[in-house]
């Protein structure tokens, strides 16, 4: 199936099965490897507030959440430079950490996360995103420690990632049909 937004073209991807599949095996993991250990989900909004809910709902264990988002004194939006993560309420000296991000693309973003939260001093932090594209990594990370899907290094939109602001909602992700691919 295809879908125009704003003039580019996407065809489906990943279907929201395949999703809930996924979480629930990530779910699984995430049980085991922190239980007992009482940690705190950090998600990464704007984008990652479809996985955050789906993959909390597999989470028995004790465990906190938090979202936080990326803020940039000059305002800019591309995540070269960020100063500050907004909203993060929970201390985070000694605890368990899970950063919770919908996509790791050049892992701009991440890199400054991992960066302001270490600030805090937790115990530890690992990372679960559900997409991940490691042709677009600009950085090597050690704690990537649970990957949803690795994906080509196109644009995707759907369950919570934008286009211009738009295909947040869908349930399903997309991805974009390259030129040449266009028919
Ligand atoms: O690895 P990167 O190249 O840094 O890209 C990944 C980041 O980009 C998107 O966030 P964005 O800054 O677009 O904000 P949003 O979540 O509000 O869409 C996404 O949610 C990740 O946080
Ligand atoms: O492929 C993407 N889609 C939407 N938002 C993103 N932010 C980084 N990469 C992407």
């Amino acid at each position: 199936m295809k879908i125009t937004i704003n003039q580019r073209v996407f065809e489906r991807a990943i279907d929201y099965n395949q999703i809930k599949k996924r979480i629930r095996l990530i779910g699984i993991q995430l049980n085991v490897a922190y239980e007992n250990q009482y940690p705190v989900f950090i998600g990464v909004l704007n984008g990652c507030f479809m996985f955050m809910a789906d993959l909390m709902k597999q989470i028995h264990i004790t465990s906190e959440i938090s979202f936080v988002k990326l803020a940039s004194y000059d305002g800019s939006n591309r995540r070269e430079h960020v100063d500050e993560l907004i909203g993060l309420e929970i201390d985070l000296k000694g605890r368990e950490v899970v950063v919770v991000e919908d996509i790791v693309d050049t892992g701009n973003s991440l890199k400054h996360t991992l960066e302001l939260i270490e600030a805090q001093k937790p115990a530890s932090i690992s990372v679960c995103t559900l997409l991940l594209k490691p042709a677009a990594l600009r950085h090597s990370f050690s704690n990537i420690a649970y990957v949803g899907f690795e994906i080509s290094d196109d644009f995707v939109v759907g369950y919570g990632l934008d286009y211009q602001g738009l295909g947040r909602t869908l349930p399903d992700i997309y991805k974009e049909i390259r030129t040449e691919d266009k028919g």
